[in-house]
């Protein structure tokens, strides 16, 4: 892969202290944060203590990155095999990894027997812990046991954000919780007992966590923090920081204790705030860098353009997050920059059952099969219970299945990949499915209090954004039940029913917009939604004028009648037959109008396509009951015929052209070469009278005294004011292509040359005929074998104009 301009300058920028590299999901961040430490451990690591550090914030990315160098081309491996393989001082590592080992070192020093505590033992004592302080807190109604996990991470958050004293907590922004109780308090109010309640009860908790000889993860961090700090080896000279926006505060703050402060050093943030989806991070809560001691100004570096996903679902995507002001209102945001890379548009579907889901997951991935290995596809949803329930269900429909968690996963074993939402950051896939996108789960408004609703609602926003940057070619979406409410913020015309079919996703017509109203028996009928959205379809996505399309059409089966819900007529040769039929059942309802359907089409030949759907499920037939993937878009020749057609023959430079003239407005016509089907631009056309028949021939009459004209291009004529049209009556020159019925187009003049056909006077008659002087007397050649040559003295024949031109009907 080659680098655009704007990555490899940042990839080669020389080092100077800290820099920012901001971009929106797929920009290549990760890709540049990989090519920059080779770029920096082959120019700027002189000394042999220096080190490079590349870290991110979880371990599937991780895990990811290492299996992506390992797929680099050849040409690329040479540079990189570098630090991967031989070279020691490059270290790629999750930020808990590093910290983990400085806090073994404080442990070893302080308190060997010091662990860290797990979910059981952290509940336990947060128990404990409450039952102390009740007494003393006797108001506080947070203090109790149902409170457990809002407390235990209020906790959390007070040690992730390196909050030492009670004082602090008091007076600071309690921005970015999330995970409340259901029950939760909605405001924890600055200065009030209630903070200072939980403060003590955060000293009491991790007292007794100590004398247990435990300590939870949050602070494990500060104890890293503090050994990196006392023992100030600053051992790296580059840092690299993935995913910049998710850390803790206190974990930047180590970052920043082991970075060693050479001339030549770097310490650089990578960071999309768009995708901060941990509500205890630091800097993606929209924090300026220099709260943790550094001046981004002039310092960043934006990288626009998505690499990864097609344009229909970035636009989907963008569309998401346009729609959050937080987001949108971030000093850090990146407007994303499309590439010009054109896919299947995202597929969206809502199921009323967790198995309806799981079969339609089945049905899809055993077709995408035939074009994508199993490893290429990727099945996520919000929670891991919601993974691992489908992850099961697959494995017994004989799908085999990885689920990705912090273990290290196979990437390249021939199975379905699953993985949680928060864990799919980083990663790709050419085919997602986006499970469960259904209300209560995203957002998940069980958690929310209401002081942080909207930050709740930007997080999972932004998990959604995450989770649909994922897909490289391929995006499917799915709800059960109630489908999430971000889903309506996409605009339904980026969304697809289904794959390779343009129709969208069943929504509901407002009443208002009904179609057909008089035509039905009963329009606040439930069915009503279904046909009321097709017929929507069939004249928005479809293109089919309202007047090709009818309700109730009655079909006749043997004896009896029957009633098509819609059919969509066309017009075959000028008759209007129907050509689509569409059965509809309400919602949810099931298919079973497809034998039906398959009755009614029966029934007329001219019945092409069949449609039964409830809104759900959907089977599109031809009419031999074969499946096909869609119906076709409405073509102009299925419309009535709106323009008179004929072709002209210009006998001047033989060419033939197809003349098209309006049936409402005879001056709108339409000139087309028939050879090479240009289509003539007519600027000015010019009127030409219809004076008569050949039979009269040409009068002496002005063009003006003449009602009928034609419009025709100037240079089909010699001169306006001396054309005429003739309408052909007799059959004599059909062997010139001349028929009864055609228009000739005649120059009014007296002469002519052999060959010319023209319009010719006997005997105050006129005829059609080719001329041929012959001495003094001239022969009149018809063109049909039936009839004789007329030979006559050259002063009794009067030529009245030659024909330049036949225009013959269609
Ligand atoms: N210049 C480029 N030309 C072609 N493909 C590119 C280019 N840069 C990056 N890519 C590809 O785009 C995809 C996204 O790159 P990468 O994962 O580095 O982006 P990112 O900004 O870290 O994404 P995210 O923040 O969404 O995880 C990868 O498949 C990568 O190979």
């Amino acid at each position: 892969m080659k680098l655009n301009v704007e990555q490899r300058k940042i990839v080669e920028l020389e080092p100077n202290g800290h820099m920012l590299i901001k971009g929106v999901a797929g920009s290549g961040k990760t890709t540049v944060a990989i090519r920059r430490i080779s770029f920096l451990q082959t120019h700027y690591c002189p000394e042999s203590d220096d080190n490079i550090l590349l870290v991110t914030f979880n371990r599937t990315l991780l895990n990811y990155i290492h299996h992506q160098y390992k797929k680099l081309e050849d040409e690329e491996k040479g540079d990189l095999a570098t630090w991967l393989t031989g070279n020691q001082n490059v270290t790629i590592k999750t930020i808990n990894q590093i910290m983990i080992g400085h806090f073994k070192d404080y442990s070893n020093q302080h308190n060997p027997e010091l662990n860290i505590a797990d979910q059981r033992a952290e509940y336990a004592t947060i128990e404990q812990a409450i039952d102390q302080l009740q007494e003393e807190f006797p108001n506080i109604k947070l203090l109790s046991p149902k409170y457990s996990s809002f407390l235990l991470d209020e906790i959390d958050w007070i040690k992730s954000c390196g909050i030492q004293d009670e004082e602090t907590y008091q007076q600071i922004d309690r921005i970015g919780r999330s995970t409340g109780g259901r029950n939760a308090p909605q405001k924890l109010t600055k200065n009030s007992q209630t903070r200072e309640a939980i403060f003590r009860l955060k000293e009491r908790y991790d007292q007794l966590l100590e004398i247990k000889g435990l300590v939870d993860f949050k602070t494990m961090n500060l104890l890293a923090l503090q050994q990196a700090q006392k023992i100030g080896k600053k051992k790296y000279t580059h840092i690299i920081i993935d995913e910049s926006q998710d850390l803790t505060k206190v974990q930047l703050q180590f970052l920043t204790a082991i970075y060693a402060n050479k001339p030549y050093s770097s310490i650089t943030f990578v960071a999309d705030n768009t995708q901060s989806i941990y509500s205890h991070s630091w800097l993606g809560k929209g924090r300026a860098y220099t709260t943790i001691g550094y001046d981004m100004s002039g310092r960043a570096r934006v990288l626009t353009k998505n690499y990864r996903t097609t344009t229909e679902i970035s636009k989907a995507a963008y569309g998401l997050i346009e729609h959050d002001e937080q987001i949108m209102g971030n000093v850090d945001y990146v407007k994303p920059a499309l590439i010009d890379r054109h896919g299947h548009a995202p597929i969206y579907r809502f199921f009323l059952s967790h198995e309806k889901q799981l079969q339609f997951f089945k049905e899809e991935i055993n077709h995408l099969k035939q074009e994508y290995r199993l490893e290429d596809i990727c099945i996520v949803a919000k929670e891991k219970r919601l993974i691992e329930d489908i992850a099961m269900g697959l494995e017994k429909e004989g799908i085999p299945t990885e689920v990705l968690h912090d273990r290290k996963p196979d990437f390249t074993r021939e199975a379905v990949n699953l993985v949680t939402m928060h864990s799919i950051k980083g990663l790709e896939f050419k085919v997602i499915f986006l499970a469960h996108l259904d209300e209560g789960v995203l957002p998940n408004t069980a958690q929310a209090d209401i002081e942080d609703e909207e930050t709740v609602a930007t997080e999972d926003r932004k998990l959604l954004y995450v989770g649909m940057t994922r897909a490289n070619e391929l995006l499917y979406m799915s709800s059960v039940k109630r489908p999430s409410k971000f889903l309506k913020e996409i605009d339904p015309d980026l969304l697809r029913f289904k794959r390779n079919s343009a129709l969208r996703t069943f929504q509901i017509v407002a009443m208002s917009e009904y179609k057909f109203k008089d035509r039905i028996a009963n329009v606040n009928s439930k069915e009503e939604l279904i046909r009321q959205w097709m017929i929507q379809q069939l004249i928005h996505t479809y293109k089919y004028p309202e007047n090709l399309l009818e309700v109730e059409y009655e079909v006749q089966q043997f004896s009896k009648r029957g009633y098509v819900d819609i059919a969509v007529m066309r017009y075959v040769n000028g008759e209007r037959v129907p050509f689509i039929f569409v059965e509809t059942k309400s919602l949810g309802n099931g298919i079973t109008a497809k034998s039906q359907l398959t009755s009614y089409i029966n029934t007329s030949n001219h019945v092409q396509y069949g449609i039964a759907t409830d809104g759900i499920n959907i089977a599109i037939i031809d009419h031999n009951d074969k499946e096909v993937n869609d119906i076709p878009m409405c073509q102009p020749h299925f419309l009535p015929e709106t323009k008179y057609k004929s072709i002209y023959k210009n006998l001047r430079n033989n060419k033939e052209y197809d003349y098209l003239q309006d049936k409402d407005d005879p001056e709108l016509i339409e000139i087309k070469d028939r050879v090479t089907d240009l289509v003539q631009d007519l600027d000015q056309p010019i009127q030409v009278p219809i004076v008569g028949n050949v039979a009269a021939g040409i009068p002496s009459a002005a063009i003006e005294d003449y009602q009928d004209t034609l419009f025709v291009p100037e240079e089909w004529v010699i001169q306006a004011q001396d054309t005429f049209v003739l309408q052909v009556t007799g059959d004599s020159m059909i062997d010139e292509g001349i028929q009864p019925g055609d228009l000739v187009f005649v120059h009014r003049q007296q002469t002519a040359n052999s060959g010319d056909i023209v319009i010719a006077v006997i005997d105050q008659e006129a005829t059609m005929k080719k001329y041929m002087p012959m001495g003094s007397t001239i022969l009149l050649l018809p063109a049909n074998t039936n009839y004789e040559p007329i030979q006559m003295n050259a002063e009794d024949v009067f030529i009245n104009g030659k024909v330049i031109g036949v225009l013959q009907k269609v």
